[in-house]
């Protein structure tokens, strides 16, 4: 009877953990969130803005998809902050059950090859994933780079996508699921990020400065949520942005406020959607002076 049990449990259920890795830019986050159908992880046409490992869990008739988001690989230390990024790289590959490097479609570049060389040459279950191929025009075009590719690593398997247009994500994760190890979920159905509110509530701030500030604003910027009080209606939030410089603040908050205004709006509008409640948020601009170098910061935003 036993043996009856175990057929219906799960047949040929499969679940693992998922690392997606690739040098700034080239899609890491727009994937997982094509993959996952949830905002897991912010995106914005500057590089660096994914800074931490965030989970989405994908869950389908026949596998659970665990996806580990890593920070884009920084070739130069310039801080304490982007060498803290490289360390989270490594850890994050040092425990899944398949890697999926991440490279565009236009193109190999000597960045890539500095991702590729955080796994261990005989790293197994790498798939490389190319994506941005809507900006390629011929498919042909494409073989000379993955001929390029596999001669750099012998990638178990390569799938051209776009994430942006969702072209080929049904046999990416067909191919991912290959590598996962048989076994029964690891998550519930509804959990697609192990991040608290919180946490995506600061995320969503973020993504709006840097979508609002475009390139006015280099990278320092950071959010910290000063107070949260929530009811079964409202939630009330007191946030502030953490700039470099004075001449930093000034920029946030734009003329008479109105950018900070438009930021604070545009969040609370996400924020409202993400908890399903009216939002108050309150948003303050502070400088803090060099805070990519400042360990106690550093570790009160969770690094
Ligand atoms: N044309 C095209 N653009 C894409 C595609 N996927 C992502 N992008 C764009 O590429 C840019 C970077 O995407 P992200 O998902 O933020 O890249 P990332 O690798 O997570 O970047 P970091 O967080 O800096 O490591 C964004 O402007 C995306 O809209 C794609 O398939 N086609």
């Amino acid at each position: 009877m036993s043996e009856n049990k175990e057929t219906e449990k799960s047949e040929d259920f499969r679940s693992g953990y998922v690392a997606v890795i690739g040098r700034p830019n080239v899609g890491k986050s727009t994937l997982i969130n094509a993959l996952v159908g949830e905002k897991v992880s912010i995106t914005s046409k500057k590089p660096q803005t994914t800074r931490d490992r965030i989970m989405g869990v994908l869950t389908t008739d026949n596998a659970q998809y665990l996806f580990v988001d890593t920070p884009g690989f920084q070739t130069k230390h310039s801080s304490e902050l982007l060498a803290r990024m490289n360390q989270s790289v490594r850890s994050s590959l040092s425990d899944v059950d398949a890697v999926v490097m991440v490279i565009e479609a236009t193109g190999w570049r000597p960045e890539d090859q500095v991702v590729l060389n955080l796994l261990s040459k005989d790293a197994k279950n790498v798939i490389l994933a190319i994506n941005k191929t809507d900006e390629v025009k011929e498919s042909e075009a494409m073989l000379p780079l993955i001929k390029e590719a596999m001669e750099k690593f012998p990638f178990a398997d390569v799938v051209p996508v776009s994430a942006e247009k969702t072209r080929q994500l049904d046999v990416l994760l067909d191919v991912i699921r290959k590598y996962l190890p048989e076994g029964d979920k690891l998550y519930e159905d509804d959990i697609y990020t192990d991040k608290s509110p919180r946490f995506l509530a600061a995320e969503i701030i973020r993504e709006k400065a840097f979508r609002l500030l475009g390139d006015e604003l280099p990278y320092g910027v950071a959010v910290m949520i000063d107070k949260w009080e929530e009811t079964d209606d409202q939630a009330r939030i007191f946030a502030t942005l953490l700039v470099n410089r004075e001449s930093h603040k000034g920029i946030v908050i734009g003329e008479k406020g109105a950018k900070l205004r438009e930021i604070s709006r545009l969040a609370r509008e996400d924020i409202s959607k993400m908890l399903g409640k009216n939002v108050y948020l309150e948003v303050w601009v502070r400088v803090r002076k060099g805070w990519g170098d400042d360990a106690q910061v550093l570790k009160s935003l969770g690094y």
